[in-house]
């Protein structure tokens, strides 16, 4: 989930208390005209247009659900209809009249409410109309009735909608403090924890958004530390770790931030050189290979073997489109680096011809 895809959300809650609120008036105009408040049966022009008015917004809603209707706009045109219709009403109606206005403000405020309980502007929208009505046509002794009719359910809407504001605040930075940690996480899966380079994962994913080389070329080098089983047997496990962690940094400290290096298998990393010359990769991983011999780290074995750590290269054009077969050249280089002696350079057959 995104932060876009949580206004989204936010969108969708209102606009599912606007449908609750069409096919509340619908139904309450319904009743209205078939089992009228107090048996006094009116069929007004606001009561018959909220009927047909509410169906054709809610049709037209369902038909396009991507368009915004103003909510607090359309609760204070439904809310000034019901308030028309008391008006007209009430001049029908000869016994109590004032119970049956105080009924009607009373399901005027229970469409609001039910519809708009976290939304103060529209139920007070809505409620309004038929609030100054039911003042207008009643006598002061009642007034205060019809005001505490009025404040109390705004009251509850009020405290509701602030209650409501601090959840989804708390709901909110739920969101992005999760948003972040699996953006956290999503880059710890692509690195390599013991020497912090790019794992196989995280050099896909780089591969997948490498952009093609405009003027130069990508190329790729397989490097692999020489002789490597017989340094762990001699200095152990613990040592090898370090020396891997080591030549990984120097590895890292010798290219430019956007080349991009991996590990690759044990102790096997690839390197991918971005958009430059054939010759400036050549130079770049001949100083590799001097930088691991510059880290000194020892490694006396017999007569034989060689006194610091070295590694072997293979080198060859990266192809995006191809990237198999541009790691499997690489590493026949590679085989052949290794074949000739170790700690050297070897360039793949279609790297010799260029
Ligand atoms: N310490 C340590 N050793 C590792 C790790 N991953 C692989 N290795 C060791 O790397 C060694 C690789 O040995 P080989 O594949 O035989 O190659 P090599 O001895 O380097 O010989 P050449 O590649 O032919 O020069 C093995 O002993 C592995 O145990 C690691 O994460 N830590």
């Amino acid at each position: 989930m995104t932060a876009q895809s949580w206004h989204a959300l936010r969108h969708k809650k209102y606009q599912f208390s606007l449908r609750l609120f069409l096919l509340l008036n619908a139904f309450s105009a319904l009743f209205s005209i078939f089992s009228p408040l107090y048996y006094v049966s009116a069929l007004t022009f606001p009561v018959v247009a909220i009927f047909l008015l509410s169906l054709a917004l809610l049709l037209w809603h369902w038909k396009f659900e991507t368009h915004k209707i103003n909510i607090p706009l359309t609760s204070l045109l439904f809310g000034s209809l019901w308030a028309w219709h008391i008006v007209i009403k009430t001049r029908q109606v000869t016994y109590d009249p004032f119970t049956w206005l105080l009924l009607a403000f009373v399901s005027v405020i229970f469409i609001g409410a039910l519809a708009f309980a976290t939304h103060i502007k529209a139920f007070t929208l809505h409620s309004l109309p038929a609030f100054l009505v039911c003042i207008g046509l009643s006598s002061h002794e009642h007034w205060p009735r019809i005001f505490y009719s009025f404040a109390l359910p705004l009251a509850a809407i009020a405290i509701h909608q602030v209650i409501q504001k601090r959840n989804d605040r708390f709901a909110q930075q739920l969101l992005y403090q999760l948003l972040e940690e699996r953006e956290t996480l999503t880059d710890l899966s692509m690195i390599d924890p013991l020497t912090g380079v790019y794992n196989r994962r995280g050099l896909q994913n780089r591969i997948e958004n490498l952009p093609a080389a405009e003027h130069h070329e990508h190329f790729i080098l397989l490097l692999d530390i020489d002789h490597f089983k017989a340094y762990n047997d001699r200095y152990g496990h613990m040592m090898g770790d370090q020396a891997l962690t080591r030549v990984s940094a120097a590895i890292r400290d010798t290219v430019r931030s956007r080349d991009i290096v991996a590990r690759f298998g044990g102790e096997e990393f690839l390197v991918l050189l971005t958009s430059l010359t054939r010759d400036q990769a050549c130079q770049t991983a001949e100083r590799i290979r001097q930088q691991i011999i510059d880290l000194k780290i020892s490694r006396s074995l017999n007569e034989s073997t060689s006194t610091t750590l070295t590694v072997s290269i293979g080198m060859g054009i990266f192809d995006t489109e191809n990237t198999e077969s541009a790691i499997e050249k690489a590493d026949k280089a590679l085989y052949e680096a290794k074949h000739r002696g170790r700690n050297n350079i070897f360039l793949s057959r279609e790297l010799q011809a260029i």
